[in-house]
């Protein structure tokens, strides 16, 4: 009989992973399928519900036969999930009545523009920690029900359901039988109170969303219920959920308040654990809940970039100069610098901390001797400059610097991006062993709630340094390099105004 491990489930933006976890936190395997990105106009973004589903299934029992493993060697199953994409489904027949609409989409831009002109800004944050963005679930879901013929009469019949992916994997996963959320996911909806823990009335009344389509909102590490036994051969325990973000702040065990991590996925996300108390920014990065485990929830302070690792997947299948993402590396290197070019990959705004839902994407600096491998290199360099934004409002905010600056995600992989993080934030980059930590912090939550693992401390000594990445970078150079990026940012506000 083999060993007994959790399965993770990843569902992101651009891939499904399914990855097996031993008790060490050590991968023991690994199914991963890229799905279908739908852009229907400029700006807007969607994703097929069913491909979601039929791509993180399939990775899942993929990694089971990999291993020729069963139901039985599985403890428990824990999911994480790209954040805010919303998914509208017919709670009899299963069929999800839209595309879901993926956080990267800006149709929603002119909606929040009138929810702001009418003064309501002040309010929404204070509730849910969020600033009013397309980027959120919210106004998403508005959009959904005002374009779908009968939806919003239907949802307010309680015969359509709302959810974002963990929601919608978790109702599948049950066949029907579940619909919950977690606090971390609530929390990006923009429909939540971060305080009272509850929908919130009034903005759902501001927003004509029927409160009976929303899901029950549950700690992030408890059972949720079983998997149909038709699924893995019998029945699996679903005991963890948490936004890609949040998981990754636990896979990295940041349990304690002033601990932070970025994560280069597709989007960019730096997130400092602020413990019992939601901290308020003024320097535009939001409040959010890192987790709820047990009665009690911590908090977090989140910077969200919209495009990191995908200026390269833009590189690799638009401008097609490169064949995969890791050659950037090495296209990198052979040049000693971007020769004044940026790249500012604003290609669904800019988010944190600029929140410009009309700036556009903008190659900067050229001049006839710019070629493809410096414009590899400002792609990566706008990676770091983008964290580093991010990095210098939450010192801002925080009153003083981060201790300890860990980073994971796929992109993370980049030595050159690590490199040049480390001389533009002149600070050092802990690169941990497992860069998988969404999905290491997902296992987690799921297997703390079966007792898989007995508590945080269990835990603790799983997290090993692969490398850290010392700063190196002359002073005057990187303010001169500074200037330069801010400068091509702000060329591209308001473009699409
Ligand atoms: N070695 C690399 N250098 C630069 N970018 C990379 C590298 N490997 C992956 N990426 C980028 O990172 C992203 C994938 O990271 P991942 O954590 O899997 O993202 P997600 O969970 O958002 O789908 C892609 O956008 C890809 O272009
Ligand atoms: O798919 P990722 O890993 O870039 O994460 C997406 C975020 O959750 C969006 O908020």
């Amino acid at each position: 009989m083999k060993d007994r491990y959790i399965m993770a489930l990843d569902q992101g933006t651009t891939s499904a992973r399914c990855i097996l976890y031993d008790r060490q936190g050590k991968q023991v395997s690994i199914a991963q399928k890229e799905f279908r990105q739908i852009y229907p106009q400029a700006g807007w973004v969607e994703h097929d519900p069913m491909d979601i589903w039929s791509t993180q299934i399939g990775v899942a029992q993929e990694a089971l036969l990999k291993i020729d493993a069963t139901y039985k060697n599985i403890d428990a199953i824990g999911i994480t999930n790209q954040r805010e994409t919303t998914v509208v489904w017919d709670r009899y027949t299963g069929e999800p009545i839209y595309n879901a609409i993926v956080w990267q989409c800006r149709r929603t831009a002119e909606c929040c523009d009138s929810l702001k002109a009418k003064g309501l800004e002040a309010s929404f944050r204070r509730k849910t920690g969020l600033l009013i963005d397309p980027y959120f679930s919210g106004t998403k879901l508005r959009w959904i029900l005002g374009h779908v013929d009968g939806a919003w009469e239907r949802a307010k019949n309680g015969d359509l359901l709302f959810g974002t992916i963990e929601t919608w994997l978790i109702w599948k996963l049950t066949d029907g039988k579940v619909h919950v959320t977690d606090y971390s996911n609530a929390s990006r909806t923009m429909m939540f109170n971060i305080h009272d823990l509850k929908w919130d009335e009034d903005i759902l009344k501001e927003l004509g969303i029927p409160v009976c389509m929303l899901p029950e909102v549950r700690p992030s590490s408890e059972v949720y219920g079983e998997s149909s036994p038709l699924l893995f051969g019998g029945p699996i325990t679903i005991s963890g959920a948490a936004g890609d973000q949040q998981a990754a702040l636990f896979g990295q065990t940041c349990f304690e308040k002033g601990e932070a991590k970025n994560t280069y996925g597709t989007g960019g996300f730096m997130l400092v654990n602020t413990g019992d108390e939601p901290v308020d920014s003024r320097n535009g990065l939001i409040t959010t809940i890192a987790w709820g485990v047990g009665n009690k929830v911590q908090y977090a302070l989140e910077g969200s970039v919209f495009i990191s690792g995908a200026t390269i997947q833009w590189l690799r299948d638009e401008l097609k100069i490169l064949d995969n993402a890791a050659e950037s590396e090495k296209h990198a290197r052979m040049v000693e610098d971007t020769a004044g070019a940026y790249v500012v990959p604003a290609f669904t705004g800019l988010g944190a901390p600029y929140w410009d839902s009309y700036a556009r994407g903008a190659i900067m600096g050229l001049t006839r001797g710019v070629n493809k491998n410096h414009i590899i290199r400002a792609a990566l360099e706008s990676m770091a400059y983008q964290t580093n934004d991010l990095m210098a409002a939450m010192e801002e905010d925080m009153g003083h610097p981060l201790q300890k600056f860990k980073v994971d995600g796929g992109a993370s992989a980049n030595n050159f991006l690590l490199e040049f993080q480390a001389g533009i934030m002149n600070m050092p980059v802990y690169r941990p062993q497992c860069i998988e930590t969404t999905s290491l912090g997902a296992a987690y939550l799921a297997g703390l709630a079966t007792d898989y693992w007995k508590n945080r401390d269990d835990i603790l000594s799983n997290w090993q340094i692969d490398r850290i990445f010392k700063p190196d970078m002359d002073q005057r150079k990187r303010a001169e390099l500074l200037d330069g990026w801010h400068k091509a940012v702000r060329c591209t506000f308001g473009w699409a105004r």
